[in-house]
């Protein structure tokens, strides 16, 4: 559909006078791998938190043709707006197939939930088949790896349909194969879907953005590919004046 896209307008979050976020305009297509990269503070988490309702906004967003501003958190996940965090809240205690099946449930009648199922729901076979996890079904979520867990998540708002996918640092604290394995998944997910991550790794950005918005100090600084970005006096003047107070690797 011409409308399955994310579009923002004017942007502005302010926390008691201080702005966060300054008229900001960002328009992410369908299929885009979008990476909101920039120093700390730069309003990135604040952008994905007033897109899903966390804080609020003016301006104006929009995705797939609905106006999300005003609207409660799970009112923004039914329009099919799934939201990651740096830390995990996967349900440790239930197996990785019980984490899939509550998510899936979001969208099932009490009815339908109430129903013993003799087989897996054909969307949780997909989403395991996707995130890599078919192999861990049984096992607790509570003891897979942090990149596992990270998958599981995603896999969770995969099955709850998101069609938009807002990912906070989703590779911190990952092996170099797991940041690995978790750039091809948001590779193959991104192609049907929106995608976009808040990140601080730009190695893994480079490896994996297919477009980058760069902000500093609750604006736009820049924005295009990685190769576009990077070659941008701007930025490179942003990074170089963090670099002191930056992690290592987050020179762009
Ligand atoms: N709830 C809040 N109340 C007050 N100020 C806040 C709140 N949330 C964020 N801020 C401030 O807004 C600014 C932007 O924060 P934000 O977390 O969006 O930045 P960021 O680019 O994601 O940074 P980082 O990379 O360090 O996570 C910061 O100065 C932060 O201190």
């Amino acid at each position: 559909m011409a409308t399955d896209y994310l579009e923002i307008t004017d942007l502005t979050v302010s926390f008691d006078g201080f702005i966060a976020v300054d008229t900001v305009n960002l328009t992410v297509l369908k299929s885009d791998l979008r990476f909101l990269i920039g120093p700390n503070g730069a309003g990135k988490t604040t952008i994905i938190d007033a897109i899903s309702g966390l804080v609020p906004s003016t301006g104006s967003i929009e995705f797939a043709g609905n106006h999300l501003q005003g609207k409660k958190v799970h009112k923004i996940a039914r329009l099919g707006v799934g939201r990651t965090f740096q830390t995990s809240t996967v349900f440790e205690d239930l197996t990785v197939l019980q984490n899939l099946d509550i998510a899936a449930g979001a969208h099932r009648t009490p009815l339908t939930l109430l129903r013993r199922r003799s087989a897996v729901p054909e969307e949780v076979t997909a989403a395991l088949e996707t995130i890599g996890l078919t192999g861990q079904i049984d096992t607790l979520a509570g003891v897979l790896s942090h990149g596992q867990k990270q998958w599981l998540e995603i896999g969770m708002l995969l099955v709850q349909n998101a069609q938009l996918l807002l990912l906070d640092e989703p590779v911190a604290g990952m092996s170099h194969d797991e940041r690995n394995a978790t750039g091809e998944l948001l590779q193959r997910i991104s192609t049907e879907r929106t995608v976009v991550i808040v990140e601080h790794d730009m190695d893994f950005m480079r490896s994996f953005a297919k477009s980058v918005t760069v902000l500093a100090a609750g604006k736009v600084l820049s924005e295009g590919s990685v190769a576009e970005v990077q070659a941008d006096p701007r930025v490179q003047a942003v990074y170089l004046g963090t670099a002191a107070a930056a992690p290592t690797g987050a020179e762009i």
